[in-house]
């Protein structure tokens, strides 16, 4: 029998670089901020991306998941080239197809779990998959804190539901930014177990900014960025193979 590679790339980036103008800007050079990054992301990796302050990765992910544009190449999520997309149908797409985990969690304090989770559902008039809400709730240990207000939530109670919301709507890809910055240990390999199960179990495609070797080591793959430029990466990370690239980086 002839093998055959089910693998589907669910993000590519393509030469894609970003200049931020400086202010005042005589001089017209602005900021490098992306010089030409190529990047496949399969779907159900667990990618994470690391690097010195300032090396790009927050720019990189906000043109990966759309909330902004590069100053050049392209950038595909499934389909759709969303850098050939206007500003309105990307802020579509963002709303239907990607997932966003945030380091101060960006829950609504004045609704419980269970409001937090279903909101971008109901602000995309979008029903709810039942059995996938409940599948998703049970791998995250949150049904106690669906009647509950943020305020009464611990941090990792907090960032779980938060996720719960990211995958609400099973997107495409969810971006997490620092994800377990807030978060003591313990509750930081929750989520990040969670993370990792949620590729595994679902197939989600989940891309993460983390400062942290121990946490950058729960993915499958890492990529490094310097000065705007992917620089290097590792497969099967440990925290100890992390944390010599980021050293071996600052060389
Ligand atoms: N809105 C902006 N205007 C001008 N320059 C910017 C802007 N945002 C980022 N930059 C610059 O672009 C470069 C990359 O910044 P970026 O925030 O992507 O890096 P980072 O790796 O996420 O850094 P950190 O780890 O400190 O969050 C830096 O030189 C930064 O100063």
């Amino acid at each position: 029998m002839i093998a055959t590679s089910l693998t589907r790339v669910t993000v590519e980036a393509r030469g894609v670089a970003k200049v931020y103008p400086t202010s005042g800007g005589a001089d017209g050079a602005g900021v490098q901020a992306l010089r030409g990054v190529d990047l496949d992301i399969d779907q159900g990796a667990f990618l994470a991306v690391m690097g010195p302050s300032g090396s790009g990765k927050s720019t990189l992910m906000h043109c990966l998941a759309g909330l902004d544009r590069p100053t050049s190449g392209t950038i595909t999520i499934e389909d759709t080239e969303i850098t050939a997309l206007s500003e309105r149908r990307r802020t579509d797409l963002r709303r239907d197809r990607i997932g966003f985990v945030f380091q101060q969690y960006h829950l609504l304090s004045e609704l419980n779990g269970s409001e937090n989770i279903l909101l971008p559902l109901q602000i995309a008039g979008r029903r709810p998959d039942p059995a996938w809400l409940e599948a998703v709730v049970d791998a995250l240990r949150i049904r106690d804190q669906l009647c509950r207000r943020p305020s009464e939530l611990s941090g990792g109670q907090q960032q779980r539901v938060g996720i719960a919301r990211a995958l609400a709507a099973r997107p495409a890809v969810v971006f997490a930014d620092e994800p377990t910055g807030n978060l003591d240990a313990a509750s930081g390999r929750d989520v990040l177990e969670f993370l990792r199960y949620s590729t595994r179990e679902f197939d989600q495609t989940v891309v993460m900014v983390t400062h942290d070797p121990v946490a950058a080591a729960y993915a499958d793959r890492v990529v490094l960025l310097l000065d705007g430029q992917i620089s290097g990466e590792l497969r099967a990370p440990t925290p100890e193979s992390v944390l010599g690239a980021l050293q071996e980086l600052r060389r």
